[in-house]
């Protein structure tokens, strides 16, 4: 009910009364995500743009960051755009005791391949307490062999959950781990247990919502939200069809239905036509960094899996402030830092996976994950202290694989093993793999060197060793446009051996403007 009055406005506010369901909570702030601060927090992380605070490197001319981040839309598209981001809580404040029920199908077509029971339960705690003031009170695991029906479980594993449910009065709400949860399958359970019912999709939305703070970010949260205000809608117009009164609105020749469902098609074509407008400036400032050939390493991986740890770690970034938390990156933000050879690539924090994260969710974020695509390398990193590690992986790579990103890309990753510190005597059994605490600092120069070779690989660079005229222009336009690595002076030709690197079309530049 809340989605739908988020969704189209104004409208009818249905009385929960009646359901057994309790009342709304009272101006609740929307976001109730753990170390949060207040809102219009900015996350130093993440700068709000693709420019971050690396090392002061600006390659876009010396725009501001707020430049950057935003095109300056006129007053009206503005406030457009801020209409469409306005939304209420998908999930109650405050302090929340919540009954984590796991549909654990042992066998046939549900069966999930991928995990186990126990695991699924541990990702889905993770997930109620990224939520601030919410704890899980009570897990309960319970065998159904079609979770699809209505009920979700067989008749007398249902009634004895209900009784579970109704006999602890301390439960405020249950957290059913499953993608999603049909309207009327929601209805009929909070029906029967008496309290709110809420499934994955609407607690990983709720903590995207919380935690994207570019306008990007909160239009993609946005998009992925309309098929929740859809099924949410379909429920509330049913319930809203019993009582008396016209079907029709003021004559109109609309029903109630056919005007919130048009509100809502409305709404998605003006989200749609805002991302477009931001994704155009995206493809701007990624032509200007073309242009200035700074390699680009897209870092990608597990949600939690330390990258933007790491990213802090390789550019010496102090604005950068991991946290604890799932989803904590939702803005694609670039930060500089050098490699050994002395090549400044910009690496790019990304949106962290989740096996299982709702197909929506990342529809809506593929714009965000397009920069991957037009990366020269990506970095997949991975928490080996995870139990889970294996299955993580072959999430992130499937993920991968589903944004059809170019094979070159595919094939070239770097593969780097995290939080070494908490395993003690790692060692990769993947060939290539470099093992890194990027908490503590280990393997770091080993993982620059990797990346250095990779970069050079990935993006045709070689490293050349020129001699030039120190009279001339030849030996600034090099330090302007290539990577000196060395100046060997040889003061009797008045001239130097200098070694760079160079970009292939760098070098045919160079050719053409000092030819001989
Ligand atoms: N022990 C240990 N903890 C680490 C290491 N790297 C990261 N962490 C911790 O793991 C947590 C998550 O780190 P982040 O860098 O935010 O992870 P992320 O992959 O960017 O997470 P999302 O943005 O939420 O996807 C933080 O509490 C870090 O301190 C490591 O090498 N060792
Ligand atoms: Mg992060």
């Amino acid at each position: 009910m809340w989605a739908l009055r988020a969704a189209v406005r104004p409208v009818l506010r249905l009385s929960r009364v009646g359901r057994g369901l309790p009342a709304p909570r009272a101006a609740a702030p929307s976001c109730p995500v753990r170390a949060l601060a207040a809102a219009g927090h900015r996350g130093p992380g993440n700068l709000d743009g693709l420019w971050g605070g690396g090392r002061g490197l600006r390659a876009d001319g010396g725009r501001s960051r707020a430049e950057d981040d935003e095109e300056e839309p006129e007053d009206a598209d503005e406030n457009a755009e801020e209409e469409l981001l306005q939304g209420e809580p998908l999930l109650p404040a405050g302090t929340q005791r919540v009954c984590l029920v796991h549909p654990d199908v042992k066998w046939g077509p549900g069966k999930s391949q991928m995990t186990r029971a126990e695991w699924q339960v541990a990702e889905a705690t993770a997930l109620v307490h990224t939520l601030d003031g919410w704890s899980v009170v009570q897990t309960m695991v319970v065998s159904t062999k079609s979770p699809d029906r209505k009920l979700v479980f067989g008749k007398g594993n249902f009634q004895h959950l209900t009784e579970k449910i109704r006999g602890s009065p301390d439960i405020t709400c249950v957290f059913l781990n499953v993608e999603r949860m049909a309207a009327p399958t929601k209805k009929e359970l909070e029906a029967a247990w008496g309290v709110e019912v809420f499934d994955r999709f609407t607690v990983v939305l709720h903590i995207f919502r919380c935690n994207a703070r570019t306008k990007e970010a909160r239009l993609q949260v946005a998009l992925a939200e309309i098929p929740l205000h859809r099924s949410n809608l379909k429920r509330d117009v049913a319930h809203l069809h019993r009582g008396p009164g016209s079907r029709y609105i003021m004559g109109s020749g609309e029903s109630f239905m056919q005007v919130q469902q048009r509100l809502l098609r409305e709404k998605e074509a003006k989200i749609r036509k805002a991302l477009d407008r931001l994704r155009k400036k995206r493809h701007l400032l990624r032509q200007q960094r073309m242009r200035r050939e700074f390699p680009v390493v897209s870092v990608v991986g597990y949600t939690n899996c330390g990258k933007t740890t790491l990213i802090k770690a390789l550019t010496g970034d102090a604005a950068i402030q991991p946290r604890d938390q799932l989803f904590a990156t939702l803005d694609v933000t670039a930060h500089a830092g050098a490699l050994p050879s002395r090549m400044t690539v910009l690496y790019v924090d990304t949106i962290g996976f989740l096996s299982q994260l709702p197909h929506g969710l990342i529809e809506s974020f593929s714009a965000t994950l397009e920069d991957v695509a037009h990366s020269d390398l990506i970095m997949h990193v991975r928490d080996v202290s995870h139990p889970e590690a294996e299955l993580q992986k072959r999430s992130v790579l499937s993920t991968l694989h589903s944004l059809q990103l170019p094979a070159r890309l595919l094939d070239s990753m770097v593969e780097v093993h995290n939080k070494v510190d908490l395993v003690p005597g790692y060692s990769p059994t993947e060939l290539n793999a470099v093992p890194v605490s990027a908490l503590l600092g280990h393997g770091l120069q080993e993982l620059k060197a990797e990346l250095d070779a990779a970069v050079l690989k990935a993006t045709g660079r070689q490293i050349l060793t020129l001699r030039v005229r120190l009279a001339g222009a030849q030996l600034s336009w090099l330090y302007k446009e290539a990577t000196v690595q060395d100046v060997d002076v040889i003061p009797e030709d008045g001239a130097a051996d200098v070694t760079v690197i160079i970009s292939d079309s760098a070098y045919g530049k160079f050719r053409k403007l000092f030819p001989g």
